[in-house]
């Protein structure tokens, strides 16, 4: 697969990789623009938050990321190919989406709603059910599998369709790499309390030390910020601030793009938190 290499160390070795990249994009819903000429680059094994107030386009922007719907104008290629020439199946195996309110029209078993992830590879059920069972411990949802989707809480829901939404792309070998793959995450923890958030963050982590290229939309600054490489404030029809969260969180960048004045607090290990 070709990519752009972005940056190089002073070997020459190459620093990160490009996977996802938009140029010039152009998001409208109706007659409204949302996002005006945004280029961007993510990359292989980099975890970037995306926050922004209500309703200024996160989650139409990662629709668009997705390959699910094209925006208006501009170009989006993933692994250096035009996103729109992917067919479904090349997009189901290299990138999942967690929407926002993930859910089913109809009362799936959690297990079989797992299984189904799995359906473009060719793998024996016990190799599916051992990868499943593996994911399912990841995330505390083992003892959820019997049960049907409807009938769970919120929080224990929302782990369940993240473990779907990780199981589309990952190799059935748990040890290779997640080159290449990117995972769309919307508003993940929403529903989750202390400890699953928690859980799910340091599960993010791992998948992205394995080179998995994560964008997560977030209104939970100071339950991200911590653990994502990268923070990306979206406002004014345009990317903000994009940076470190450290670089990003100043309270002058956060009144501009929540339209409120927040204070700032810094940890000993130099770690930004937001308050009212
Ligand atoms: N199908 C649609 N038709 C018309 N307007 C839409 C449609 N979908 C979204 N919008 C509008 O587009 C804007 C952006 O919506 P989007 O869901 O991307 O916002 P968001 O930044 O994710 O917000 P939130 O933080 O509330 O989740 C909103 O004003 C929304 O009302």
């Amino acid at each position: 697969m070709k990519m752009e290499i972005l940056k190089q160390s002073e070997n020459g070795k190459p620093l990160s990789t490009a996977l996802l990249t938009l140029k010039d994009v152009v998001i409208a819903r109706g007659d409204t623009r949302l996002l005006e000429q945004i280029s961007l680059s993510f990359n292989t094994g980099e975890f970037t938050a995306i926050a922004g107030e209500n309703g200024c386009g996160k989650s139409t922007l990662l629709t668009m990321l997705s390959g699910v719907e094209m925006p208006s104008a501009g170009t989006l290629t993933l692994g250096g190919k035009k996103i729109s020439l992917l067919s479904a199946n090349q997009l189901a195996k290299q990138r999942a989406v967690m929407a926002q309110s993930a859910s089913t029209p109809f009362g799936f078993i959690a297990d079989e709603l797992l299984h189904l992830a799995r359906y473009q590879y060719v793998e024996s059920l016990e190799q599916k059910s051992r990868l499943i069972h593996g994911i399912a411990e990841q995330f505390d949802i083992t003892h959820l599998l019997a049960r049907n989707i409807q009938t769970l809480s919120g929080g224990e829901r929302q782990r369940i369709f993240l473990a779907k939404s990780i199981l589309q792309i990952i190799p059935g070998d748990q040890n290779e790499s997640l080159e290449g793959k990117l995972l769309l995450l919307d508003e993940p923890t929403s529903a989750l309390d202390l400890r699953h958030q928690k859980l799910v963050m340091q599960q993010l982590v791992a998948l992205r030390a394995k080179g998995l290229c994560i964008i997560c939309v977030s209104h939970d600054l100071n339950l991200i910020s911590p653990y994502c490489d990268r923070l990306i404030l979206l406002g004014e029809k345009q990317c903000l601030a994009d940076g470190t969260p450290v670089q990003v969180l100043t309270t002058d960048m956060l009144s501009r793009c929540y339209h409120t004045q927040l204070n700032l607090i810094k940890n000993e290990q130099k770690q930004v938190f937001v308050t009212h």
